[in-house]
């Protein structure tokens, strides 16, 4: 049984500064003040979420002999690392966006991606990088890559967490129960579908990972592993650990990765990267996330009815649940944490079609001369292109941003009330098929700085809704290396 998230927890609040974001990157040790606030026992080592407040602004001190737990979150626009100790206080955080790799016309992700792991690895500060006991990933969910099963080189051009098969539906849809999780065109199992039937795919030695797990083996050396989250999309059952039947029966099951429980030690870090970087022999590399359950790890959010959106480029809505729900046809599914379930689902809709309109400055200057208390009588759904997957799944479903009024701020006014009439309906709709209902949004993301925004999400949902302490997946995926640091290595 997969060592649980919560089981371990453990909590003192954690008031940690945020460290303000630059546009490209920022790096800092950002040495947040802590102390254990009102512990009567010593932290449990294998608490994942000791907390310490910064009750009064005392310098973080390091004890002789602590660790340090590195998390890295790899999202849509950009990767960011935090690197925490054992109480959850951030000692140092930076982020990165991708370097541009062309191929032809064609993005090269998968250059990018690795240039970018190494320059995190390059941001922590030298001094930090000896402490370091275990690192962990959080990737974009469904982001695909086929790769050589001996090699670990990719086939193929990586699918993206947003790219939709749908010549790979029907087959999909004919093996799996009906509105299965996978029978969505954006779903990994129709990307692998879709992979297996083009002519060229060289089936020999083929293995599936997703982005987190490729990013992962690149630390730790060992193919084939995968977290079950992660996995949740190319259909693997958390709820029994295993792959269904229906799905091992087919010739394509040959491809897909072993799955463990997020946070779970793999491995040491490789050799050559340990001297190259001056980490420890003994730094365990840790299975992953996706980036939105990273999100909700760090917002700490414990009880159902608790929920995370988390407002990055796309919108992701996490609900802690007693009971599972999943239904295709809405994009709903449910992600398993310890004995509860996060159900939810990834709109398009979010700060990608803000970024293709405003800069930050912009939303920032704009934001603060909007009135949250009136409502805006633009109806819009802001996306970036065609295509929607929660809260409804309809790949023919396009962008509304029109008509624009002459004033930016009215514009702006309804595009955030629109993204929050989004919100409402996933939450709705979410309650009427009997998840726990929502009680309080906590939001996480690039989108969680606007106040305004959460001001008018608050009166669309007429649910409290606030801030994360912790708004970013990079700190949740600290949390898992946290967690994988206290087991032996598997
Ligand atoms: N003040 C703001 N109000 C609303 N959205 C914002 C604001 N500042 C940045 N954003 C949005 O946050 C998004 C980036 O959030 P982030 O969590 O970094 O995204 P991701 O992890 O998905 O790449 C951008 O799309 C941007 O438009
Ligand atoms: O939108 C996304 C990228 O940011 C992902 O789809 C997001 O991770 C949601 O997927 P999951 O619910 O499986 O985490």
């Amino acid at each position: 049984m997969a060592v649980s998230l919560h089981h371990l927890t453990f909590f003192f609040p954690v008031l940690c500064p945020l460290s303000p974001k630059s546009r490209y990157w920022s790096l800092r040790s950002s040495v947040s003040r802590t102390e254990l606030h009102g512990a009567t026992r010593k932290p449990n080592p294998r608490a994942i979420m000791a907390f310490a407040s910064n009750k009064d602004n005392q310098e973080a001190v390091l004890q002789p002999g602590e660790r340090l737990y590195l998390g890295m979150d790899f999202g849509t626009s950009g990767a960011r690392y935090a690197l925490i100790d054992k109480h959850g206080t951030i000692h140092s955080e930076g982020k990165r966006e991708y370097p541009l790799y062309m191929n032809g016309e064609t993005m090269d992700w998968i250059q990018s991606w690795k240039t970018t792991i190494f320059s995190l690895l390059k941001d922590v500060p030298v001094h930090f990088r000896p402490l370091v006991a275990s690192i962990s990933i959080d990737g974009t969910s469904a982001t695909t890559i086929i790769v050589d099963g001996t090699t670990g080189e990719p086939l193929w051009r990586p699918f993206l967490y947003n790219e939709s098969c749908p010549d790979a539906l029907p087959m999909v849809k004919s093996i799996a129960p009906v509105n299965h999780t996978v029978c969505s065109g954006s779903s990994t199992l129709c990307k692998l579908v879709s992979w297996w039937n083009a002519e060229d795919s060289n089936k020999k030695s083929a293995l599936l990972l997703h982005q987190a797990d490729w990013l992962l083996w690149l630390l730790h050396g060992k193919l084939g592993v995968s977290d079950y989250n992660n996995a949740l999309k190319v259909g693997y059952d958390p709820e029994v650990d295993s792959y269904p039947p229906w799905l091992l029966a087919q010739p394509y099951s040959q491809v897909l990765p072993s799955v463990t429980a997020p946070g779970t030690s793999i491995g040491f870090l490789k050799e050559d990267i340990r001297t190259q970087f001056g980490f420890r022999e003994d730094c365990v590399v840790c299975t992953g996330t996706t980036d939105s359950i990273a999100a909700f790890l760090a917002a700490r959010a414990t009880h159902p009815g608790k929920a995370v959106t988390s407002l990055g480029s796309t919108l992701a809505i996490k609900l802690l649940s007693t009971k599972r729900i999943e239904d295709a046809r809405f994009g709903v599914y449910s992600h398993r944490l310890d004995d509860k379930w996060l159900v939810g689902g990834a709109s398009n809709t979010g700060g990608a079609v803000l970024r293709e309109l405003f800069t930050d400055e912009q939303l920032d200057k704009l934001s603060k001369q909007i009135n949250p208390t009136e409502a805006s009588p633009l109806e819009y759904y802001p996306l970036k292109a065609v295509g929607e997957r929660f809260p409804v799944a309809d790949p023919n479903l396009a962008p509304r941003l029109h008509p624009r009024p002459e004033s930016d701020v009215e514009y702006l006014h309804g595009i955030l009330e629109s993204i929050a009439r989004i919100e409402a309906k996933a939450y709705s709709l979410l309650k009427d098929m009997g998840a726990t209902q929502a009680e309080e949004v906590f939001t996480a993301g690039g989108g969680a700085k606007n106040e305004k925004w959460i001001k008018i999400r608050e009166r669309v949902l007429g649910l409290p809704v606030s801030r994360a302490m912790q708004t970013e997946a990079a700190f949740g995926a600290a949390l898992l290396a946290l967690k994988g640091a206290q087991q032996s290595i598997n």
